[in-house]
């Protein structure tokens, strides 16, 4: 199932729980708006190249949509369009006054040299200038991004409507918040500790296997291994490691900062990227791309907890196997929302023109993250249903509610 019709199944699911009208169903459904742009740049050789850039933005019924812009080669409509959907749901489980947004230009950022990329990030930037903005629409970084991209962006947007900090987020430190380039992970460590508190378990003499090891995969990586967990196996685009005792991560880090892959660290063996999914393990956590869980994979899965790190990594047919086999899934829409809850303190703290210690970021964090755990708990308990629906409910309720208490009326 592609990604667009399995968060849309999600959705129609957790609105028949609430028993939501069918036309506000629909008007919940369709996204707000949909852009679409051509992007045309000189490449260093002389010759031109041509990206198609989206941004397609969801919902603003509970504030201003915001959401990630990701530069990878699969980047198409649907999965933008679900993503985008994901984001609304994700604002409103965290309890942050946003709506939802995605974006993302069909590129392979690997092909392209530093002056390409920003070439082309300016480029985006002026074709989606007057349709973004501080209170309307707010990207971030995400798969294929970072904080020098959204630097590009700020200083382009910048030039036609004046200095706008809070215009994005993820920023690097001089304009962004202290903790927001960990913030993805920790909230996933935080969120796991949650989880496991519920089965008297800690991180600490766990095993866990890591897909990715970018952004979040790697800053998840080290703060589980600082709390004492082991991760026994992960991957990166280039291949997959694994070591029984627990890879030493602090070291990994720096091999793959000085190399740019985990390939020839010499703390494991190499595995076959397949089997990685399957590794026997306690907690797996896919930290990379959409739908890697499906029906090919998920009977083979030995993992007792998934956390979903990254967007829509479970199949809805995935889910259902995992489900009657008991792994319990903790859901990307609460998983991996300490980034846009930090996005959402660097907003703050650009529009009031004061910064935080990382301290106050990282507190505030964990406490957004605990707060959203018992609600989505609580949901499961009135809903009779499992976590995914419980934080689906929960977040299409208060999108539902803040959309009829603005003059939704069927
Ligand atoms: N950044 C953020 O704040 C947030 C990100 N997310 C989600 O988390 C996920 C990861 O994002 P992020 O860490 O930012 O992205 P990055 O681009 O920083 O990292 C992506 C990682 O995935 C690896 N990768 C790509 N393709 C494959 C593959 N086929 N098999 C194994 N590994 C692969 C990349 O390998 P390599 O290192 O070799 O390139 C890289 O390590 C995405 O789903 C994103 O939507 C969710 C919430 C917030
Ligand atoms: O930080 C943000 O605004 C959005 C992060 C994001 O794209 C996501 O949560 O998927």
């Amino acid at each position: 199932m592609n990604a667009l019709a399995a968060t849309n199944r999600n959705f129609r699911l957790a609105s028949r729980l609430l028993g939501l009208d069918s036309k506000l169903e629909k008007s919940l459904l369709i996204p707000f708006r949909e852009i679409k742009v051509e992007c045309t740049i000189p490449k260093d050789d002389g010759t031109l190249a041509t990206y198609v850039g989206f941004r397609i933005q969801h919902d603003n019924a509970r504030g201003p949509m915001k959401g990630g812009i990701r530069y990878h080669p699969e980047v198409e409509p649907d999965e933008v369009n679900a993503l985008a959907q994901l984001m609304t749901w994700k604002t409103a489980v965290a309890a942050i006054p946003y709506g939802g947004a995605k974006g993302g230009i069909g590129c392979n950022p690997r092909d392209l040299s530093k002056s390409e990329l920003e070439r082309l990030t300016r480029v985006f930037t002026q074709k989606i200038h007057d349709l973004i903005g501080i209170h309307t629409d707010v990207p971030a970084p995400d798969m294929g991004t970072n904080a020098q991209t959204m630097a590009w962006i700020l200083d382009e947007y910048s030039k036609f409507h004046g200095h706008s900090p809070a215009v994005v987020t993820g920023k690097p430190i001089v304009s962004g918040s202290l903790g927001r380039e960990a913030a993805t992970g920790r909230g996933v460590v935080y969120a796991t500790e949650a989880l496991l508190a519920e089965y008297g378990k800690s991180i600490k003499g766990m095993t866990f296997v890591i897909q990715g090891f970018g952004n979040v995969g790697s800053w998840a990586s080290r703060l589980i291994h600082e709390k004492g967990g082991k991760v026994i196996a992960v991957s990166d685009i280039t291949g997959a490691l694994k070591n029984p005792n627990g890879i030493d991560i602090p070291e990994l880090l720096k091999h793959k900062e000085a190399t740019g892959s985990l390939k020839s660290f010499n703390g494991g063996d190499s595995m076959d990227p397949n089997e990685l999914l399957v590794h026997e393990c306690d907690v797996l956590i896919p930290c990379a791309l959409g739908g890697v869980l499906n029906r090919e994979n998920a009977a083979d899965v030995k993992a007792k907890f998934i956390i979903e790190a990254a967007n829509h990594p479970t199949d809805p047919e995935a889910d259902e196997i995992l489900s009657k086999k008991g792994v319990i899934i903790l859901p990307d829409i609460y998983a991996n929302a300490g980034g846009v809850t930090v996005s959402y303190f660097e907003w703050v703290q650009n529009i009031q023109g004061f910064m935080w210690d990382e301290e106050k970021v990282n507190q505030e964090l964990k406490k957004y993250m605990t707060k959203a755990f018992h609600n989505i708990k609580n949901m499961c308990q009135s809903h009779d249903c499992n976590l995914r629906m419980g934080a689906f409910t929960l977040g299409v309720n208060r999108v539902a509610r803040a959309t009829i208490l603005r003059g939704w009326e069927a």
